[in-house]
């Protein structure tokens, strides 16, 4: 807790002085210890869907400091099926990543990704988008296809509550995923170094996020999520929100915002008490031509950068920053070559962790950290 000084200010800068620690006194860093190794919080988690971060090599990965990547429990259940990955070995063999791994429950990608799907108490029946055939979700089913893969941190099977949504609606919604946090729970096989999260849903409604918290607390979970935000309501509103959902969780364990964000989304997230992110923006960003500079957001494709003989950043040791330069990788990704989509998305994943390198040594030393990068 740092101590506001009082000095001799008069009253009304002490004000203001307060006011800027009383903004960062929520942050925290910290260190997470699992099976798989650490991860050093606030964390930045790259998306590797279908068992691969795309574009990236698991150790290339690893060289930009990545301590846990995410897996995705509706993709690998349609292909190439959990059984299959727990008969090879589990996901971290089977993508040789031996650091610690998340997955989430697969209920947001149902909904995101399926045509046909029915909501029932039981779980979700949905239509694979891959070839239609017939597939139902649940807590248990869902659960333990996050065993079967092996996975170090595995997701409550929640239902993410669209925005907007009335009062009744996300009521509805966020009772459903309290009945089945406690399946997900029961479900759930635990083993020391393995943990299972719990996902806080109630929308924009503070009373319903209490209520929410307040069910999956009873369940012990070693980590919480907070769940129905990054879905379209903007970042004034998911701020307002962040304003106290995180103070009614736990503060000894770890919280996940689901789905966020650009670097000024995590600032503000972490400034509200969050460690742990995770964004398909560096990867997908990065292989659609745009890459993230502390000038901003350099578009790559635009034709300026031509004959531009300079690297994206000059003190950046990613392989595209050391060895070649905007005019080169603004013709990789205008011929749509795979060495493009390589290089922009090593560069974005190396931002990224160097983002949350930074303001993991700001917290640890009391620095107050506002910069957008
Ligand atoms: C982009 N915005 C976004 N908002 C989300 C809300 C939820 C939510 O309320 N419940 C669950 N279960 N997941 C969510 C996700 C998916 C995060 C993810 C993607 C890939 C791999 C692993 C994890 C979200 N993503
Ligand atoms: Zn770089």
């Amino acid at each position: 807790e740092k101590e506001v000084s009082i000095t001799k200010f008069p009253a009304d800068e002490r004000k203001i002085i307060a006011k800027a620690h009383d903004k960062y006194k929520k942050a925290r860093a910290g260190i997470i210890n699992t099976r798989h190794g650490q991860i050093h919080t606030p964390a930045f988690m790259p998306v590797g869907t279908k068992g691969t971060v795309k574009a990236m090599l698991p150790e290339s990965v690893q060289t930009t400091g990545a301590d846990i990547i995410l897996g995705n429990t509706y993709h690998l259940m349609l292909q190439p099926g959990a059984k299959r990955v727990f008969k090879l070995g589990g996901l971290h063999k089977f993508m040789n990543w031996s650091k610690p791994l998340l997955t989430d429950s697969g209920g947001f990608q149902v909904m995101s990704l399926s045509k046909l799907r029915k909501i029932t108490e039981e779980g979700v029946i949905f239509n694979s988008h891959i070839d239609g055939s017939k597939f139902m979700l649940s807590p248990e089913s869902s659960t333990e296809i996050q065993y079967l893969l092996g996975s170090t941190i595995t997701m409550a099977f929640d239902e993410c509550t669209p925005y907007p949504s009335t009062y009744e609606q996300a009521k509805s919604s966020m009772e459903l995923t309290s009945r089945w946090a406690k399946r997900s729970r029961k479900a759930f096989y635990s083993r020391d170094g393995y943990g299972q999260f719990g996902i806080i849903q109630g929308s924009i409604y503070n009373d319903l996020r209490l209520k929410s918290a307040l069910d999956l607390i009873e369940l012990d979970f070693e980590g919480y999520a907070i769940g129905g935000l990054a879905v379209g309501e903007g970042q004034e509103l998911m701020f307002k929100v962040l304003d106290y959902a995180p103070d009614l969780l736990p503060i000894n364990k770890p919280r996940y915002l689901m789905g966020v964000g650009k670097p000024a989304d995590i600032i503000g997230a972490v400034q509200r008490g969050i460690d742990m992110f995770d964004c398909v923006i560096p990867t997908r960003s990065g292989r659609n031509g745009q890459a993230f500079t502390k000038y901003g957001v350099v578009n790559i494709r635009n034709s300026k950068y031509k004959e531009d003989n300079t690297p994206l950043e000059e003190d950046c040791l990613c392989p595209a920053c050391k060895n070649y330069t905007k005019a080169y990788l603004h013709y990789l990704v205008k011929v749509k070559e795979i060495l493009g989509a390589m290089l922009m998305t090593w560069h974005n994943l190396m931002y990224f962790q160097k983002l949350m390198l930074r303001i993991r040594e700001y917290i640890a030393q009391g620095k107050d950290f506002d910069f957008i990068s």
